[in-house]
């Protein structure tokens, strides 16, 4: 039986989703997917870190409060986040990186992935900024050491698209996709459709572990960029950077913007959208579109998403499901982990 060391890295909502998951399930996944997981090691900037070989007790991580220091209320714990150990002297197999994504430069998520690739340590990441913006270099890193960098939940989440299309879409020929790729935007829109001021709308998608560490990267179309970068890049081979991509989002609708709409059978979403151009370049953007409400993503609500690709075999190939969420995002870790078994399994 396979037994996967895992150090999390950064412990805010989705890392403590997937310690939920690991103290529910681990010994169900023994049955079900031939392994199970030990975490040996947490670090995060605000709660410090700790390291057990011999594993932690992942209930009892979940239980953690969050208060600044934490980890030193555990036998062994420290108050400081000493991120480089755990990463590379914790004894791990793999890491999950969670730490918040950084739109600008993608640190320091993306020397943490450094440090494992280079350490022959396996990456799951649900984090945008290194792959968006180091993906290249990142993925040339692990073929080099020998490890896999996974990174489903960057975009849309739990919901598979990345491994979907890349495997079972191979060969159908895609031409470009158009989705809603941003839980927090398109819960807030759903919500101020139901009378709900902007401002509470992004408090509440806050509340639910929807938003950005900043939610102005989900209200003004830079998440979403980046996940229109990261599919892009994977699907359609465009090697595109965050400044190829035009943006603008969705703080400008008003309420009166979003009543006119539905007074005349339409809806306001925030659309991110790639496609291939006659010249064989890509072009791609993010804004905010007017959908008749017969448009197939004109009902996608609340913190879904779905993504329309257009395929030369199949015509359009649609996927929807949860866009954000701390356990739905940590199940994308689970499914990452699920492919490194298939590939590298002991
Ligand atoms: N929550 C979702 O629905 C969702 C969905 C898909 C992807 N993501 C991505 O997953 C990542 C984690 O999301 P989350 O909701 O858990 O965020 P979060 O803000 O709840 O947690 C991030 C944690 O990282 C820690 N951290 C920040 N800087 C650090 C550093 N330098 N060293 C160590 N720890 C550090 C913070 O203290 C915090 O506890 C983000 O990159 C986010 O964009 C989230
Ligand atoms: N803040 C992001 C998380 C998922 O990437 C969203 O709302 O979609």
């Amino acid at each position: 039986m396979t037994e996967y060391k895992i150090a999390l890295v950064g412990f805010g909502g989705v890392n403590r989703g997937f310690a939920q998951l690991v103290a529910d399930r681990n010994a169900e996944w023994k049955e079900s997917l031939g392994f199970t997981i030990k975490i040996v090691g947490v670090t995060d900037l605000f709660l410090g870190s700790i390291v057990a070989k011999d594993g932690l007790d992942a209930k009892q991580l979940v239980d953690l409060p969050v208060e600044k220091g934490a980890f030193a209320q555990l036998p062994g714990g420290n108050a400081e986040a000493f991120n480089e150990t755990v990463i590379k002297h914790s004894g791990a197999d793999m890491i999950a990186e969670a730490t918040f994504t950084n739109p600008v430069d993608g640190e320091p998520a993306t020397t943490f992935c450094r440090w494992a690739l280079e350490s022959g340590i396996h990456v799951v990441t649900t984090n945008k900024g290194p792959i968006a913006l180091h993906g290249a270099e990142l993925k040339d890193l692990a073929r080099r050491n020998g490890v896999a960098f996974e990174y489903e939940g960057s975009v849309m989440s739990g919901t598979p698209v990345i491994r979907l299309a890349r495997q079972a879409l191979a060969g159908v020929g895609v031409q470009g996709f158009e989705g809603i790729l941003n839980g927090t935007s398109n819960y807030v829109l759903t919500r101020m459709k139901d009378g709900l001021d902007f401002n509470d709308a992004v408090a509440q998608a806050q509340q639910l572990g929807y938003a950005e560490a900043d939610p102005t990267a989900d209200v003004e179309g830079f998440d979403v960029r980046l996940k229109v970068v990261i599919l892009a890049n994977e699907l359609l081979d465009a090697r595109l950077s965050v400044s190829d991509v035009a943006c603008s989002g969705i703080s400008s609708i008003s309420p009166e913007d979003i009543a006119q709409a539905s007074a005349n059978g339409a809806s306001w979403k925030l659309i991110g959208s790639a496609n291939r151009e006659v010249d064989g370049s890509v072009r791609a953007s993010v804004e905010a579109r007017l959908l008749p409400n017969s448009h197939p993503l004109a009902g996608i609500s609340g913190a879904t998403n779905a993504v329309s690709f257009n395929t030369g075999l199949l015509g359009a190939v649609t996927v929807s499901g949860p866009g954000a969420g701390r356990i739905e995002t940590a199940f994308a870790l689970l499914s990452d982990i699920v492919a490194i078994h298939a590939t590298h399994g002991k």
